[in-house]
């Protein structure tokens, strides 16, 4: 793992994938998050123990990585603002920026930069993220290799060998917790009205969706199976996975999923000025 590491913002994300680090026990003293808000970092210096600064430079200038964790309409500012810090300690720069392309932040931070994108979820803070990564060319195999231990610390990574590819990873992992939140939405909202208690209803989704996971990620045999085998025909579960199918809920989800990437797109050209 890298000596040391920064964070540019001290978000969601950036306290997610810190939070996860820490549990994998990487020592809290060799991290580094800044936030331009005092408040906002006391919390997370007293709940996580890390470094804090509210000057991105300084916490720049002894970094081996640094992770871009700000919001994207940001980034550009940000960026050009740790150009001269990011030229002189050449660390690996990681964004985890939704659409922003490596290309066009590497010239915000004055080029030539080794540059990972990542696109990584919030499960990160159990151990549980799934993140895509791509690298430019100027990515050593062994800062690729840093890269790799710094996001396996918090779950499990997959490299893309063509950029554009992080729009569907942002699809299928980077906004999708949110998709499974709404479903325990719905389906805590539904059982109330069949008359189960609120509290019950949501124990019961939950740990049915941690259940389904599990056995979907240790089962040899493909979702559509583990789905045929709940199906008793006649029975109940082929009533329910018929009245979805009928409502085209995968239809839903296609489109619902297209119009993530095409926004991660549509982003990258607002922000970019491509
Ligand atoms: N929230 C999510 O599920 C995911 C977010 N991302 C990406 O992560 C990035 C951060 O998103 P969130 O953590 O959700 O946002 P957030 O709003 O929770 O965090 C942004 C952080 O940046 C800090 N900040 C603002 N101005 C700053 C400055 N000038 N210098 C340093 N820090 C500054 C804020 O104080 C805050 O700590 C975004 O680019 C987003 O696209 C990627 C994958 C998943
Ligand atoms: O909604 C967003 O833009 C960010 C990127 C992926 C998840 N959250």
């Amino acid at each position: 793992m890298a000596n040391k590491i920064t964070f540019i913002g001290a978000g969601n994300m950036a306290s997610a994938i810190i939070g996860g680090l820490i549990d994998s026990g990487v020592e809290p003293s060799t991290i580094t998050a800044t936030a331009p808000n005092d408040n906002e970092l006391a919390t997370i210096k007293q709940r996580l123990g890390i470094n804090t600064d509210t000057d991105n430079n300084a916490a720049v200038a002894d970094a081996d990585v640094v992770v871009l964790a700000v919001k994207p309409q940001i980034m550009r500012n940000v960026c050009e603002a740790l150009r001269d810090s990011v030229q002189r300690q050449q660390p690996l720069v990681i964004s985890i920026a939704a659409g922003l392309d490596a290309d066009t932040i590497d010239q915000w931070l004055g080029g030539q930069n080794a540059m990972v994108r990542c696109m990584p979820n919030t499960p990160s803070l159990v151990g549980y993220g799934a993140s895509g990564l791509y690298a430019n060319a100027k990515v050593s195999d062994a800062q690729r290799d840093v890269a790799t231990q710094l996001m396996e610390a918090v779950g499990i990574v997959e490299w893309v060998e063509e950029e554009a590819l992080l729009d569907a990873v942002t699809a299928v992992s980077g906004s999708a917790p949110a998709y499974f939140f709404l479903m325990f939405e719905a389906m805590e909202e539904a059982a109330v009205k069949l008359g189960l208690p609120a509290a019950t209803a949501r124990r019961l989704a939950i740990q049915t969706a941690l259940g389904a996971a599990t056995m979907a990620q240790r089962s040899d045999k493909d979702p559509a199976t583990l789905k045929q085998n709940v199906m008793s025909p006649g029975g109940t579960t082929e009533r329910a996975i018929h009245h979805m199918e009928e409502a085209q809920l995968r239809t839903t989800i296609a489109d619902a999923m297209q119009a993530c990437a095409d926004r991660a797109q549509a982003m990258a050209t607002e922000l970019s000025g491509k």
